[in-house]
């Protein structure tokens, strides 16, 4: 068993209090204040909890610190990925922070489908940084210029970035943003018009919700490309729709229109007919208002509950839960319902 020994004693809760994670208990819990005068109230910690607290705050501290899921001793080396993919240059990835507190983000390259560049998968993880870091944000509506989604890797880039390694580091780049947007503390949704190809349909499903229009179409077209998901498609497609329909959808390429898309549950929505181009994006955002109205505190809170309890193990979840519910108890929101006649009609 690991001697807990002062200093790591110190380590370790400085981790725990610099997540924001204070765990309350018997003799388990140190504040803040006890932290700065030096504590030696933090108990020593069986080896199982030991093992358990470790995985929480590595848990804990990849899904709210926004840390990257590949080390570098993964071989992942950010900087030299994205020097790569800029010389990859087109198109764009466009974000408008409302003051209603919903974004926009367009992928932006309607000569190509709106087909990624490289500088366009740089661009993406820039904006996913810039709303890591929006306090007020709580919803996200992510789209494609011109009526269309996004059909996937520019084909171009693709053909240049062709060894396994590159090819590799460019999954690991896209996956990485792309696990980052799905933990965004805010709601989520894909305005799914016209295709959604390859890594576009990829795109959707690192949103917590899709909205088709009519006639548009999701293709996971890889099994055409002699390949598999790379930018962790597969592995979300699984928690969207189940396995056998992943298998169906990959193994078949499956042009999944509005009818399939509600039937398996990858739509979440059918936005209604024309002039849907005119109106496609106001329909998303009212749509999206329903769960977004309130303060941008509980919505973002709400998220994070719920990002545990599809990530974390049930012992850490309900650390987490409890953290985040320990933000609200009490707080503006919570004293300001609790001043007037609570009645929820
Ligand atoms: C991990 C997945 C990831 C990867 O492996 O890296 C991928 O996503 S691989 C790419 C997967 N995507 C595709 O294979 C889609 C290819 N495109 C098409 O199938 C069609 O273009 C379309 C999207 C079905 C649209 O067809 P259509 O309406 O007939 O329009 P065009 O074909 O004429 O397209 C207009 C214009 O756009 C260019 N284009 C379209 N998609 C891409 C792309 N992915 N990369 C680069 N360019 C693309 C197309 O070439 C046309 O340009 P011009 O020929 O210059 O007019």
């Amino acid at each position: 068993m690991p001697s807990c020994g002062c200093h790591s004693k110190m380590q370790l809760t400085g981790i725990l209090v610099n997540l924001g994670i204070c765990f309350r208990g018997k003799g388990f819990m140190v504040t803040p204040q006890q932290i700065s005068a030096g504590a030696d109230s933090v108990m020593v910690l069986s080896a199982a909890k030991w093992h358990l607290l470790r995985r929480s705050v590595t848990w804990g501290r990849i899904l709210l610190r926004h840390e990257s899921i590949y080390p570098p001793s993964s071989g992942f080396e950010e900087e030299e990925i994205r020097e790569k993919l800029l010389a990859f240059p087109g198109g764009s990835v466009d974000l408008v922070k409302q003051d209603s507190g919903i974004a926009v983000l367009t992928v932006n390259n309607p000569s190509r489908m709106n087909a990624f560049s490289g500088s366009m998968m740089v661009e993406l993880e820039e904006r996913v940084g810039q709303l890591e870091g929006w306090m007020e944000g709580k919803g996200l509506v992510v789209q494609g210029a011109a009526g269309t989604f996004c059909s996937g890797s520019d084909l171009n880039a693709v053909r240049a970035i062709s060894s396994p390694q590159d090819g590799v580091k460019m999954c690991m780049f896209m996956q990485n943003t792309l696990t980052r947007l799905l933990r965004l503390p805010l709601f989520s949704v894909a305005l799914v018009e016209g295709r959604a190809l390859g890594g576009g349909a990829e795109l959707t499903t690192a949103c917590d919700f899709r909205l088709m229009s009519p006639g548009s179409v999701i293709q996971f077209v890889h099994k055409h490309m002699g390949l598999v998901p790379g930018w962790g498609g597969a592995t979300r497609l699984v928690g969207i729709v189940g396995s056998q329909n992943a298998l169906r959808m990959l193994g078949g390429s499956l042009k999944v229109d509005p009818e399939m898309g509600l039937q398996t549950g990858l739509a979440d929505g059918v936005l209604e007919g024309s002039p849907a181009e005119a109106c496609a994006f106001l329909q998303a955002e009212r749509w999206l208002t329903c769960y977004t109205q309130g303060p941008a505190p509980v919505i973002r809170a709400i998220k994070k509950v719920v990002m545990s309890g599809r990530e974390l193990p049930l012992e850490a979840s309900l650390r987490a839960e409890r953290d985040v519910f320990g933000t609200l108890w009490g707080g503006p929101a919570n004293l300001q319902v609790l001043a007037s006649k609570t009645k929820h009609k």
